[in-house]
């Protein structure tokens, strides 16, 4: 059953629209991300989800709630993308603080902030915030957005601007937060941590939803997979109807041929072979994320012009 239901949700800054009509949900124990080049909208919708700002129009319902209501706000993190922290606090104050305002008893908080700040390697706990590294200040802010135990986790840009070594910790912590059963939504830059560890994604530009689903779904639907077939002859000539290359090309010697699916595959050796050549090698190609996202972004799919 869905945790997360996004009907239509649009919001409007003045005349400028910056999320429109924007609908999907999300699974309990999922991990959903939300990619999109600067501007696109992403933090608009985690900050509606989040109950920080009121939709124009449409509507979302996270846990059963409408966003902003008490009893949501108890089941939910938000860790947003820039987050100011008490500088004049150590670590494990401020969250003490924070547990207190979500009513956490002592003892449970104690023990649950210092579990977080274990599983988040934080060192030097009792040292000033405002002493900290930018790295350990983003791990004081995860660890405050988990002091009231939630079900569903909004992070915005979780790691970004960090080391490679904080941000690889960080995300291993999202993906093992999700395996205990924690709903993540999170929003991210780096396609390469997206394309990691979630289950799902929407890709956003210009306010509107591009492209959706599990990576397999939005490489079938962007391109998809190709198989690359060299052989020592042109095998393109005489092939069966319907499984002509994509492309033909010469490389070394050889003859590069671009298809999209395994019969004509077959088809492009049948001809090879009783041509009286072989084929040499057989490269799947699968496009990254990050090639998808250029051409996503560049171009909206029908998806956005319906
Ligand atoms: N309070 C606001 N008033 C007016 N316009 C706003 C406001 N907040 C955001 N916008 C505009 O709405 C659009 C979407 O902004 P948003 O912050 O949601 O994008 P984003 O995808 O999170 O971008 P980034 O990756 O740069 O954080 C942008 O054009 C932004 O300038």
């Amino acid at each position: 059953m869905a945790i997360l239901e996004v009907d239509d949700l649009r919001k409007e800054y003045g005349g400028f629209t910056a999320v429109e009509g924007s609908s999907f949900e999300i699974e309990r124990g999922e991990v959903f991300g939300v990619v999109g080049p600067n501007g696109a909208g992403k933090t608009t919708t985690l900050k509606m989800l989040a109950g920080l700002i009121e939709p124009t129009a449409g509507t979302a319902v996270v846990a059963g709630h409408t966003p902003g209501e008490p009893a949501m706000q108890r089941r939910l993190g938000f860790l947003p993308e820039e987050s100011p922290l008490y500088e004049e606090m150590t670590a494990v104050d401020y969250l003490e603080f924070f547990a207190d305002l979500y009513d956490v008893p002592t003892d449970a908080a104690r023990e649950r902030i210092h579990d977080s700040l274990d599983r988040l390697d934080l060192e030097h706990r009792d040292r000033r915030i405002g002493n900290m590294s930018k790295g350990m200040q983003r791990k004081v802010a995860i660890a405050r957005a988990l002091v009231n135990d939630p079900d569903v986790l909004i992070f915005d840009e979780p790691a970004s601007g960090l080391d490679p070594l904080t941000t690889n910790y960080i995300i291993e912590f999202t993906r093992e937060l999700s395996d205990e059963g924690k709903t993540v939504v999170f929003s991210a830059h780096n396609l390469f941590h997206v394309e990691s560890i979630c289950d799902r994604i929407v890709i956003m530009n210009d306010g509107r939803i591009v492209a959706r689903g599990t990576l397999e779904e939005i490489r079938d639907a962007h391109g998809g997979t190709e198989y690359h077939v060299y052989a020592t002859a042109d095998g393109s000539e005489g092939v069966e109807d319907g499984h002509s290359p994509l492309e033909v090309t010469r490389e070394n010697g050889q003859v590069r041929h671009v298809v999209g699916d395994m019969a004509a595959v077959d088809a492009i050796r049948e001809t090879v072979e009783a041509d009286g050549g072989r084929v040499t090698d057989i490269q799947t190609k699968t496009p990254s994320l990050e090639e998808i996202f250029l051409e996503v972004a560049r171009e909206p799919t029908a998806e956005a012009e319906a």
